[in-house]
């Protein structure tokens, strides 16, 4: 058997020798020549898993270490009969601490308390969810959008994306990239926004139309770009906050998802590896308030220093997610 692997991928160096052929490649590399003679793949979201990838190779398995999967054509995989496996949620509280960093950071620029503002959360799963519960307990108002799970849970505590352009002080999207959320943030919506509504977006670039978003006038801060690496510069000078789409890398999250991926392949190819996972410390998941947020985040993550380093190396964006110091989980 043999296995192409992303080579960014943490921990999981040695743990598939022993089952596997095993060839390491860099993620944006990854070719139909080196994938077809490989029955399974172990990806990030820089392998673009399609026709163009697949065709002709004998995969039967991809497995992505990451949350989003607009990198992999789903209708194209069930066609051909390839599983594919995600790891959902793997990084959820990498994203919260960045979400937290970005919070605090704004309201201590602004002179601002949370009990002050209303935060829009455009998308309520791993992410959102953890978001929302967060933000709450911070003394945010918080107004959740999320049409499919009003849809499923039959209203539930849902408002439609019209109240939160409405009435948010901040808007944060953490929808998957699909055909409903490209370029929802669009001239339209941004208009409606208040005026001084600041527009967060750790989702994918695509879903926030960045030339709208530039000629909106509105404050932003972006974790996630269109067109990565090669980012449009007029709106990076212009975020409050800009960092090169690494709002979950933290420790426990990459080592989630590298486990998720493991586990995904055992399971397929009966490997003697359920249950396996990197030597890294767990997170401690618990609440944590504002006061002890404030006074701890900083030392933590440094998010101005990122944003500086984005600001005046764009060409290195790549490099520095590659290079990234994974944060810890502390809360
Ligand atoms: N910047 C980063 O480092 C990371 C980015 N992400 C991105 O964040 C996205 C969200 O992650 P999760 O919360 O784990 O995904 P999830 O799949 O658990 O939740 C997504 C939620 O969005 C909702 N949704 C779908 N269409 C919607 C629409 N049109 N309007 C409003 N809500 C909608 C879904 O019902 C679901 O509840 C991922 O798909 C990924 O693209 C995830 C992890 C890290
Ligand atoms: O999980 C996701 O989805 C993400 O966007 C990741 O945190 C970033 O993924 P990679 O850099 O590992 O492709």
């Amino acid at each position: 058997m043999k296995i192409v692997i992303d080579n960014a991928i943490p921990f999981l160096e040695g743990v598939l020798e022993p089952y596997a052929e095993i060839r390491y490649l860099p993620g944006r590399e990854i070719a139909a020549r080196d994938v077809r003679d490989a029955d399974a793949l172990i990806v990030r979201t820089r392998t673009r898993c399609d026709a163009a990838l697949l065709d002709g190779s004998r995969v039967r398995f991809i497995a992505t270490a990451t949350i989003g999967f607009d990198h992999i054509d789903l209708d194209y995989c069930r066609r051909r009969q390839i599983g594919v496996a995600t790891a959902a949620g793997c990084n959820a509280r990498g994203v919260l601490q960045w979400i937290a960093a970005v919070l605090h950071h704004l309201s201590q620029r602004d002179g601002w308390h949370p009990a002050e503002k209303t935060l829009g959360v455009v998308g309520a799963g791993h992410v959102g969810e953890l978001v929302r519960r967060y933000a709450a307990s911070w003394g945010f108002r918080v107004l959740t959008c999320d049409p499919p799970r009003a849809a499923r849970e039959g209203g539930g505590d849902f408002v439609p994306l019209e109240e939160v352009a409405r009435h948010c002080d901040l808007v944060t999207f953490h929808t998957p990239l699909d055909a409903t959320t490209r370029r929802m943030a669009d001239e339209a919506l941004l208009r409606r926004l208040k005026p001084k509504a600041v527009v967060i977006n750790s989702s994918r670039g695509e879903v926030v139309d960045g030339d709208a978003l530039l000629r909106s006038g509105r404050p932003y801060i972006l974790d996630v770009w269109e067109h990565e690496p090669d980012i449009d510069r007029r709106l990076l000078a212009g975020a409050i906050l800009a960092t090169p789409h690494i709002a979950g890398y933290s420790a426990q999250g990459k080592a989630n998802a590298t486990a998720m991926a493991v586990g995904a392949v055992a399971r397929r190819f009966a490997l003697p590896l359920e249950g396996w996972y990197p030597a890294v410390a767990p997170s401690h998941p618990r609440p944590i308030g504002w006061n002890e947020l404030a006074a701890t985040i900083g030392a933590r993550y440094d998010i101005a220093a990122e944003s500086d380093t984005l600001k005046r190396h764009p060409e290195r964006f790549e490099a520095l997610r590659n290079g990234y110091s994974y944060r810890e989980e502390y809360f």
